[in-house]
């Protein structure tokens, strides 16, 4: 195989474009257990999310998760599925298409965006292919992971770098790593939660449900435990929740290992069974609904609280099309673009000086 990926002649005076690539974790092909093996290989087999010596975790991930997971994962994903697909990657594409009308609307039209999944299709190596064959020279890559983790935010950095050795004629590459108090995404969550509760009044709890990582992380240096709680505290004082009436916990747990506490489902069975009546769940570390918030949240966790005991139970779904978010996403887009912005614009003086120049010739006519 040759050495780099195929480009076309360079040409001269090729116009330098900017693009922002929005990247989101990646979802099955299908709701089917054929589609999850090789999702589920690809993103299990990443050595940032499963931190386990190759020797001993090749044997249990080909052996016996890969041959009992994708079709139990394949039933929880039809009961998600949408007519257009993957709600991950739905939401994620709608997400892209509004950014470009956003950011056209705040006088960026000439701007390139596109979204990429770090494990399944589109993948990162195909959308940057297909930029830099747009004349993208300067890329802005945004994780879209509120909260940094070295399992999430980190692959996307270590694929990309991966697909820049691949590249003869490479662009220039900025990456957001988190915006977990960007007062844009607190305001959006902000503004979600107190919709939901002009229509269907307050709860007596708000649980804020991040996704989990193992508690050894944490150890190791990650901040992602750190940063959950600062959104969660800065979303319960946007709201002017008292501090017992909202709480943080950690979801979709995954193998035997300890991971970050509380546990949302044991959190919500407790809550019941102390007689809260109602709770409202939202996910503030997707900003995308998916398998993890549509099956295990407003199912699975619905379920264990009204079995418990607990008398009402809603969902707050995630940021998706939200209007303020997006709106936030352009801002945030913006900010990390900084004089991308402005390089190759024409400059205030070269205008005027260009005008002058049209109006002398006018004179003269
Ligand atoms: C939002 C941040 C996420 C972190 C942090 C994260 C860590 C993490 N996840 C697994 C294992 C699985 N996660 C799965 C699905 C999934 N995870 C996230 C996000 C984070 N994961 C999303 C958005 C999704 C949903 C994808 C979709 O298609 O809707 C799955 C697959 C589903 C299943 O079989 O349960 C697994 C497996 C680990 C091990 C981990 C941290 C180390
Ligand atoms: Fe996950
Ligand atoms: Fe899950």
């Amino acid at each position: 195989m040759a050495r780099y990926w195929p480009e076309p002649a360079y040409q001269h005076g090729t116009a330098a474009r900017t693009g922002v690539l929005l990247v989101n974790l990646g979802t099955p092909e299908a709701p089917t257990a054929a589609a999850l093996r090789p999702y589920l290989k690809q993103f299990l087999s990443d050595p940032r999310v499963v931190e386990i010596p190759r020797l001993v975790w090749w044997p249990i991930l080909n052996g016996i998760i890969l041959n009992t997971r994708p079709a139990a994962s394949a039933k929880k994903y039809a009961s998600v599925w949408m007519n257009e697909g993957s709600p991950l990657k739905v939401h994620t594409e709608r997400q892209a298409k509004l950014l470009a009308g956003y950011l056209t609307k705040a006088g960026h039209p000439d701007l390139d965006i596109d979204f990429a999944m770090r494990y399944g299709s589109p993948s990162i190596a195909d959308r940057l292919q297909a930029m830099r064959a747009r004349g993208c020279s300067r890329i802005l890559v945004v994780p879209l992971y509120p909260q940094y983790s070295a399992s999430t935010t980190a692959t996307v950095v270590d694929e990309v770098s991966r697909c820049m050795g691949h590249m003869r004629n490479q662009p220039e590459l900025r990456f957001v790593r988190n915006f977990h108090d960007d007062p844009g995404y607190i305001e959006a969550l902000a503004r979600s939660v107190r919709d939901h509760w002009m229509k269907n009044g307050e709860p007596d709890r708000l649980v804020m449900s991040f996704h989990g990582v193992p508690r050894r992380s944490l150890d190791l240096g990650d901040p992602y435990h750190c940063e959950c709680h600062k959104t969660g505290r800065l979303l319960a004082e946007a709201l002017g929740l008292p501090r017992e009436r909202a709480l943080v916990t950690f979801q979709s747990r995954f193998g035997k290992a300890e991971w970050l506490k509380p546990y949302t489902q044991p959190t919500l069975e407790a809550l019941a069974a102390q007689g809260v009546g109602r709770v409202d769940v939202i996910c503030p570390g997707f900003v995308a609904d998916c398998l993890e918030t549509l099956e295990e949240i407003a199912m699975e966790c619905r379920e264990a609280f009204l079995e418990h005991g607990g008398k009402e139970f809603h969902y707050i779904p995630c940021l998706n099309e939200n209007h303020e978010w997006i709106d936030a996403l352009t801002r945030l887009s913006i900010a990390h673009l900084g004089n991308w912005l402005e390089i190759g614009r024409p400059d205030e003086a070269s205008l005027a000086a260009a005008r002058s120049r049209a109006m002398e010739k006018g004179a003269t006519r």
